[in-house]
C-alpha cells in the first residue's frame, strides 16, 4: 500500500503524511470511518480517543465486526486499522473528552477530527481545538438517507471546516445510517489530506513568487489536484506546458445566460478548483486593502500603505488608475520591499507584467482585463491569480479557468469603480459561501457598519478601498474593522451552535 501511495503522490508529501499527527474525538461512524481513510492514505500517526465499547447497533455504519462487540472501540478500531497497516503509531484513549482534558490528549496533533455524537462534546473540541490554532473539521447534518449532494464541505472560519448539510440531526424519522455518515466521514477525512498534502504549497508565503505554489514533482511536472469538479463544460485546457492540466469531472450543466442563480442552488452546482490544477491556495483571512491615491485624502500610495501594513493588514493590493507606468513600477517596487518586510502579500491589480516585474505574489483581474487563459500562460503559477466575479456564471467561468480566488460583488453600491455592474447584494455572497471550493474576498461598498453583515454570511476575507484609504486615521479605522472581525471570529466557534447531535 505505501509503495502504491509513495508511487502516486511522490515522496515529498509522502512524507507529510508519514509525520502528520491527527487526532480524532470519537469513534463512531464517523471517527472509525475517518481513521481508515487517513490510514488507507498513509497517515501514521493517530491519537484515538473513545470510552465507549463497540455495540451491535453499531454495525450498521461504525468500522467494526460482530466479532468486537463488547470490545473497548479505541483497541477494536485499532486491531482493525492494523490490518489495513501494522506499521502504526497510534495513542489510544479509552477516556470522556471534557474541556478538562482535551489538550492533554490531542495537543499534540495538528489536526483535529471532531467526530462526537454530543453537540456539547462538539462545541467543546472545535473550541479548544481553534483556540490553540488547530486545524478543525467538524461534522454536521449527516442522519437519514438520501441528498448527499447537498453534504457540502465549507471552510467556517480560519482553521475550521465543517462538512454535512448543517440541517440534518438524528431524529426518530432520520436514523445514523451507514452511506450519508461515511460521506461524512470520508470528507473529514479528505479535508485533512487535503491540509496535510498541501500544506507547503496552499499558503503563499509573501515574497516568494516562484516555485511556493504547487508540488513540484519529478521531471519538474507538477501535479494537479485530483478533486477538481469544475462547473460549466468538461473539457481540459492547456494552461502551461509544465503542467499536468487537472482531470476534471464533467457535468451536464451549463450556465445559461441570464439564469437566476437561485434555480442552480438548488441544484447543488459546486465550484472547485479549475482546470490550471494549482495547489490550493488560502486567501489570509481578514483585511485585503487596496491602495486608490485619488480616494487618499492628497497622501500618496506609500504613505498610505505604509499605515496600512503597521496595522498588520496580510494582503495588499496596488490599484492605480491615475499613475503613468512607470511610476506605477517605481511605486509597486517600494510597496514589494514594504510588504516583505511586514509580511504581506502584494497583489498588483490589473497589470500581470508589471506584477512579474516586481516579483509581487499575485495579480488581479476582472472581467475587462485580459482573459485569465491569457494571464495564466504569462504568469504559469508563479503568481496566484485573482479574478474579479459579479454572478455564479462568471465565477464558474473563472474557477474552471483556474483562478485561484474570486473577487465577489460589489456586494453594496460604490462609487469608488466606475463602471462598476450594479450591486449583486448578499445573494450573491450567499450563493459563493454555499458553492465556492475556492478562496474568495468580499468586495464593494464594505464599511465598518456593515461589515458584521458580509461576515456574518460567511466571507472571510474582505476587500475595502475608500473606507480605509479615505480614513482620516487609517491606523485607527482597521483597528476597528478588526475588532468586528474579531468579534466574529469568536462568533465562529459558535457554529457549534449548529453542530447537530448524533452522527455517529
Ligand atoms: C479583490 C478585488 N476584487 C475585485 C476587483 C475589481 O477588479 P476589476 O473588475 O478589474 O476592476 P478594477 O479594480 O480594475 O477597476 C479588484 N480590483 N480587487
Ligand atoms: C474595485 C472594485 N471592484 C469591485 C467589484 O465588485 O468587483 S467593487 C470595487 C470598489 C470597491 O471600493 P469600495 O470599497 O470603496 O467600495
Ligand atoms: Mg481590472
Amino acid at each position: 500500500m505505501l509503495a502504491y501511495l509513495e508511487q502516486a503522490l511522490g515522496r515529498t508529501r509522502m512524507a507529510r503524511l508519514r509525520e502528520a499527527r491527527v487526532g480524532i474525538g470519537g469513534l463512531g461512524g464517523l471517527g472509525s470511518n475517518a481513521a481508515v481513510h487517513l490510514v488507507r492514505s498513509g497517515v501514521r500517526h493517530l491519537v484515538l480517543a473513545d470510552f465507549d465499547r463497540v455495540d451491535k447497533s453499531n454495525l450498521n455504519r461504525q468500522y467494526y465486526f460482530l466479532a468486537q462487540v463488547g470490545q473497548m472501540k479505541v483497541s477494536a478500531l485499532a486491531d482493525n486499522l492494523r490490518l489495513i497497516h501494522p506499521d502504526l503509531d497510534l495513542t489510544l484513549i479509552c477516556e470522556r473528552i471534557t474541556a478538562a482534558n482535551v489538550l492533554a490528549v490531542f495537543d499534540s496533533c495538528g489536526y483535529w477530527v471532531e467526530a462526537f455524537d454530543q453537540a456539547e462534546s462538539k462545541k467543546m473540541f472545535v473550541t479548544a481545538g481553534l483556540r490553540r490554532h488547530k486545524r478543525v473539521v467538524a461534522a454536521s447534518g449527516l442522519a437519514g438517507w438520501g441528498r448527499t449532494d447537498d453534504m457540502v464541505t465549507r471552510e467556517w472560519s480560519s482553521g475550521l471546516v465543517i462538512v454535512g448539510d448543517r440541517k440534518s440531526g438524528v431524529d426518530a424519522a432520520a436514523p445514523p445510517l451507514a452511506p450519508r455518515v461515511g460521506v461524512g466521514a470520508a470528507k473529514e477525512a479528505d479535508v485533512v489530506l487535503s491540509w496535510i498534502l498541501e500544506e507547503d504549497e496552499a499558503v503563499a508565503e509573501p515574497g516568494e513568487v516562484t516555485e511556493a505554489r504547487g508540488a513540484k514533482e519529478a521531471g519538474g511536472v507538477k501535479k494537479a489536484r485530483g478533486v477538481a469538479e469544475p462547473c460549466g463544460r468538461a473539457e481540459t485546457h492547456e494552461m502551461d506546458k509544465t503542467q499536468e492540466v487537472g482531470k476534471t469531472r464533467g457535468r451536464e450543466e451549463t450556465y445559461a445566460v441570464g439564469k437566476t442563480y437561485e434555480a442552480d442552488k438548488n441544484r447543488g452546482v459546486e465550484i472547485s478548483p479549475g482546470a490550471a490544477g494549482s495547489a490550493k491556495f488560502r486567501l489570509p483571512a481578514g483585511i485585503y486593502a487596496i491602495t486608490s491615491q485619488t480616494h487618499s485624502l492628497g497622501r500618496s500610495n506609500l504613505d498610505v500603505a505604509a499605515e496600512i501594513l503597521r496595522s498588520g493588514v496580510k494582503i495588499l493590493q496596488y490599484r492605480e488608475k491615475s499613475k503613468v507606468f512607470r511610476e506605477m513600477y517605481e511605486e509597486c517596487l517600494v510597496l514589494r520591499r514594504m510588504t516583505r518586510e511586514s509580511g504581506a502579500l502584494l497583489i498588483v491589480n490589473d497589470y500581470p507584467e508589471l506584477a512579474l516585474a516586481v516579483e509581487a505574489d499575485g495579480v488581479h483581474i476582472g472581467q475587462d482585463d485580459l482573459p485569465l487563459q491569457v494571464v495564466r500562460q504569462l504568469v504559469g503559477s508563479r503568481l496566484i491569480v485573482g479574478v474579479s466575479t459579479h454572478s455564479p456564471e462568471q465565477a464558474c467561468a473563472a474557477v474552471e479557468a483556474g483562478a485561484d480566488y474570486i473577487g465577489v460583488g460589489p456586494i453594496y453600491p460604490t462609487r469608488t469603480k466606475e463602471n462598476v455592474c450594479a450591486s449583486v447584494g448578499l445573494q450573491y455572497l450567499d450563493y459563493i459561501v454555499a458553492h465556492a471550493e475556492i478562496p474568495f474576498v468580499a468586495i464593494g461598498g464594505i464599511k465598518e457598519h456593515n461589515l458584521g453583515e458580509v461576515l456574518s454570511h460567511g466571507a472571510s476575507t474582505v476587500a475595502l478601498v475608500t473606507e480605509i484609504v479615505g480614513s482620516p486615521d487609517i491606523e485607527g479605522k482597521i483597528a476597528k474593522l478588526n475588532q468586528i472581525i474579531e468579534v466574529k471570529d469568536e462568533k465562529a466557534s459558535d457554529i457549534v451552535g449548529v453542530l447537530t447531535g448524533g452522527e455517529e
